[in-house]
């Protein structure tokens, strides 16, 4: 698996000092709100677990599967629910945790959900931001990196469903992409 990797981009070390980062910062803005925590898998289960270690405040958690990549480096377009939340959102200010905004159509489509069924607050953290990839114009309000125009794997980021156990985020060489 690291065979494939031709470059890492952000290590392990500068990845958990931002989640720390990011962390503190959400427990400031979230004090006393008891926000539902949106973990949008499945790119983001690894940053969502080692953020929600970093919230101090009371939170409550919930999981949503949407799928729009399927086995390309290119979106679809069409973003498929494969798993709906279990909570209700009316009246919750709701935090939505995404690994990538890339062309920012996963996150304006459920962010347009999310409103519609009432929730309270709808605000975004993203780890990564791809700003060159977008085709819908959509910022989110808690970043971590800003990243160039390649399309990258590792902690939770695939390439056909692999590489998201890599705890760094590299870009793989040309020729896995013609196999
Ligand atoms: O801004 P966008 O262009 O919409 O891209 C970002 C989304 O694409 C990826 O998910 P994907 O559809 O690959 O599903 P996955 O999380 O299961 O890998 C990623 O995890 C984001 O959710
Ligand atoms: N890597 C992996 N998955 C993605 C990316 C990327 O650069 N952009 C959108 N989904
Ligand atoms: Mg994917």
């Amino acid at each position: 698996m690291q065979n494939d990797i031709q470059e890492i981009l952000i290590s392990e070390e500068e990845i958990q000092a931002k989640v720390k980062e990011l962390g503190e910062k959400l427990s400031t803005a979230y004090k006393d709100r008891d926000p539902l925590v949106i973990c949008v898998l499945k790119g983001a289960f690894i940053f969502m677990a080692d953020l929600v270690k970093n919230i101090t405040v009371p939170i409550e958690l919930d999981f949503m599967a949407v799928s729009s990549y399927g086995a390309s480096t290119k979106s679809s377009g069409v973003v498929k629910i494969i798993k709906d939340l279990d909570q209700s959102v009316e009246g919750r200010d709701v935090l939505i945790v995404e690994d990538i905004i890339d062309s920012g159509l996963t996150l304006s489509y459920l962010i347009k959900l999310l409103e519609n069924r009432k929730a309270k607050s709808v605000s975004v953290v993203t780890l990564f931001d791809k700003p060159t990839g977008r085709t819908v114009e959509l910022e989110a309000d808690y970043k971590g990196f800003v990243i160039p125009d390649a399309f990258i794997v590792g902690y939770g980021l695939d390439y056909t469903e692999h590489y998201r156990n890599l705890p760094y985020i590299g870009i793989l060489k040309p020729e896995i992409y013609s196999n």
